[in-house]
């Protein structure tokens, strides 16, 4: 059974639908990464997945249950990280945690989650003196202490420094590895192509591409181009096979190594704002002058 289905979801808050038939199927297991611009709808399908807004038509299964009014049992056995939790300044880690744990049936051991998302070490500073990854990584923790088998991020690495989003991505990682399913919203597309296995494009409310991203990126099936510095020009090719190329390039410099070589594809973010590039037209178009 998957994770999550979706079907024929609509949702609109004024004339024009923030979401437009859209049809999903998240897997148990995967880490699915939803991208897509501005005002795509992917808050809106995330939240009415969550339970968190009512649709106005299509159907929704998460875990097996329409999250439209489930009840307790279901929630139990979900895990939300908001874009932003507030209102704990003065409470320590260790202490939000432990409160929240109550919540569930089957917590995790608090210590384990405070060093699971790197907080161990500042357990029982209060809130308001962490730093801004820090108070992510307090967000991810509230999100897991439940043990959840689907995990919600929205947008979960925005403010991080490199080595946070490195240590993050590690974090999902173990708890894909636990069998947590996983459905993130991002900007990043480095983030998507180094954590999800599927990837769904949305731009105004509808699914524009779903694939993995190496398929989605055309990796695996375009050229690649070479570049590399020969007198004092820096000279490309493309090629459909780039390892060849690069022995016959080594020949010409006897064998050595072929200066500031680079061998690349596109990118997932090429084919991404490809995929979304008449969709921000039709945004602007909109904009009052
Ligand atoms: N509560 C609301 N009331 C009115 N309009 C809303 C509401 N929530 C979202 N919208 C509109 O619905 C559309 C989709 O918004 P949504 O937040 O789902 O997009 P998103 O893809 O999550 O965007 P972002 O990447 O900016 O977070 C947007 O045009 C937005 O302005």
């Amino acid at each position: 059974m998957d994770a999550i289905t979706i079907r024929g979801l609509t949702k609109a808050y004024g004339p024009r639908p923030a979401v437009d038939g859209l049809d999903l199927d998240i897997r148990t297991g995967e880490v699915f990464a939803l991208l897509g611009p501005n005002g795509a709808g992917k808050t809106t399908t995330v939240e009415i997945a969550e339970g968190f807004r009512h649709r106005d038509a299509g159907e929704v299964r998460v875990l097996g249950t329409d999250p439209q009014g489930a009840g307790l049992a279901w929630r139990n056995r979900i895990g939300i990280v908001l874009q932003s939790s507030g209102g704990l300044d003065l409470l320590t880690p260790r202490e939000v945690l432990a409160s929240t744990a109550k919540v569930f049936t089957r917590p995790r051991p608090v210590e384990e989650v405070l060093a699971e998302v790197g907080l161990d070490d500042r357990a029982d500073t209060r809130v308001v003196g962490l730093s801004g990854g820090q108070r992510r990584r307090l967000d991810v923790a509230l999100g897991i202490i439940g043990r959840p088998e689907l995990l919600f991020l929205d947008e979960p690495t925005t403010g991080f420094d490199p080595q946070a989003r490195r240590d993050f991505w590690e974090l999902i990682r173990t708890l894909a590895a636990q069998g947590t399913t996983i459905l993130l919203t991002t900007h990043y597309l480095d983030e998507a192509e180094a954590l999800a296995d599927r990837v769904g494009v949305i731009a105004a409310g509808r699914l524009l591409a779903l694939d993995t991203p190496d398929a989605l990126g055309g990796r695996s099936a375009q050229e690649a181009t070479l570049a590399w510095e020969e007198d004092g020009i820096r000279r490309s090719l493309r090629t459909a096979s780039p390892t060849a190329d690069i022995s016959r390039l080594s020949a010409r410099f006897a064998g050595g190594e072929v200066p500031g070589l680079t061998v690349s594809r596109p990118s997932l973010e090429d084919t991404y704002l490809g995929l979304i590039a008449p969709h921000l037209v039709d945004d602007r178009s909109e904009v009052p002058a």
